[in-house]
């Protein structure tokens, strides 16, 4: 069966889209990957998005808008991916995150929200909302082709934290009979998914997957900061590369709240975005570092972060490294994670033939049809749910 999966990530560069032929249902699933596209945001409706993610008040009508903005341009995406492949059956979309709360306990230091109703037996204070923009009845109606939206919500009201969504599929297209395996995924933020070899009795129980922390979110920042808008990343890490990292500064940072969290968690640019660059930058203006130094601080404090997080969260540790997302192209970024790790192999996942590029939109595709096929989508080791759930909600065409 022909299945588009699109996403547009924390990042918020552009709408990924994959083309996969799927069959098989889960242990026997196949994938084919058969044509991936990148389609930039417009640039005003990428501002308007960071803008949102960063904070700034919507009217209800601006809301509306922008979230049929976003529809429309997911659907030009599967509508421009499909030319010349005629029988797609299905739509994944994951839509664009412009917010994302994890849920919290009082024990955490909330207050709860004040209600005049007894609190629900079971429930966390301050339950999960995660909201992703582009809605699928549009998709589906522009495109004549069913359309799978909003994936995390089920994930939450099973009191999870609706995200990391993909270790399932990982779990599925990357485990190896004997081996064990970290998938890492570097975008705006970063996640695992641990992979225990797929021969051990209950290996999928024993997956894990947490948000490590930052990918590029802090680094794109600074970059953007240094360059006065002109350039939005590092490509290849060249300008980290030709600076030195603080090690006493990544120390420092290590230590905060989030990397000290024990999973199931996860996190967005809400925590990793422009308020914490500018303590970063505060730090790093008081030791008069330079924006190299700085934007080798900032790449080390991705690096350190995933490692510390496999040192002190992993059952055990794993085999091979398996890097994706936009992160992997970060050659200075793969060299220090393959240092900080050595002697284990650090690859991308290219290397045993999935594309790191489009894994992202591969797996939203997998996890549409497992809601055609009424097979759940999350991990609750991974999210913290109390039970495999659905995933998504299916719009069909009128
Ligand atoms: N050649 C490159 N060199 C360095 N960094 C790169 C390169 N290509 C992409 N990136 C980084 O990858 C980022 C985009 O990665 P990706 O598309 O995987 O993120 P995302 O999907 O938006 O985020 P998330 O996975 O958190 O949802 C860019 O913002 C940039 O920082
Ligand atoms: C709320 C949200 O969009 N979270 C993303 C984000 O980007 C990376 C990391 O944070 C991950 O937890 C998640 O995406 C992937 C696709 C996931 O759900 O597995």
């Amino acid at each position: 069966m022909l299945v588009i999966g699109l996403i547009s990530g924390t990042s918020v560069d552009g709408i990924d889209a994959a083309l996969v032929d799927i069959s098989g249902t889960d242990s026997d699933i196949k994938v084919e990957f058969l044509a991936g596209e990148t389609y930039p945001y417009p640039t005003k409706l990428r501002q308007q998005i960071l803008a949102v993610c960063a904070g700034e008040a919507l009217s209800m009508a601006q809301l509306a808008e922008l979230d049929d903005a976003i529809a429309q341009t997911f659907a030009q995406a599967a509508q421009h991916l499909q030319i010349n492949h005629s029988s797609v059956e299905l739509i994944g979309s994951h839509g664009q995150t412009v917010y994302h709360r994890p849920p919290q306990r009082r024990s955490e230091g909330h207050e709860g929200q004040g209600s005049a109703l007894p609190a629900l037996k079971g429930f966390p204070d301050i339950l999960g909302y995660s909201l992703q923009l582009g809605r699928g009845a549009v998709i589906a109606e522009l495109t004549q082709i069913p359309t799978v939206s909003n994936f995390r919500t089920g994930d939450i009201a099973a009191k999870g934290h609706g995200a990391p969504l993909v270790p399932r599929v990982d779990a599925y297209l990357l485990s190896h009979p004997h081996e064990s395996r970290c998938v890492q995924n570097i975008g705006g933020i970063a996640n695992v998914a641990y992979l225990p070899p797929r021969s051990h009795p209950d290996w999928l129980e024993k997956v894990r997957g947490w948000d490590t922390g930052p990918g590029n979110s802090l680094l794109d920042l600074a970059v953007q900061h240094f360059t006065n808008g002109s350039r939005t990343y590092d490509a290849n890490g060249e300008w980290a590369s030709s600076g030195s990292p603080c090690h006493t500064l990544v120390e420092k940072w290590l230590s905060q709240d989030y990397f000290q969290l024990p999973p199931p968690k996860s996190t967005g640019r809400e925590l990793f975005g422009w308020d914490y660059l500018q303590a970063c930058l505060a730090d790093t203006t008081a030791l008069n570092l330079s924006a190299a130094d700085t934007l080798a601080t900032l790449t080390e404090l991705t690096a350190a972060s995933i490692v510390h997080s496999y040192q002190t969260f992993l059952p055990q540790q794993s085999d091979r490294v398996l890097l994706c997302g936009g992160g992997s192209r970060n050659f200075y970024l793969k060299r220090r994670l393959q240092e900080l790790l050595a002697p284990l192999p650090v690859q991308t996942t290219d290397e045993i033939g999935l594309s790191a590029n489009f894994k992202e939109a591969i797996a939203f595709a997998v996890l549409a049809y497992w809601r055609m096929l009424n097979l759940p989508g999350n991990l609750p080791q991974a999210t913290g749910a109390t039970q495999p759930v659905l995933l998504g909600e299916m719009h069909l065409p009128i």
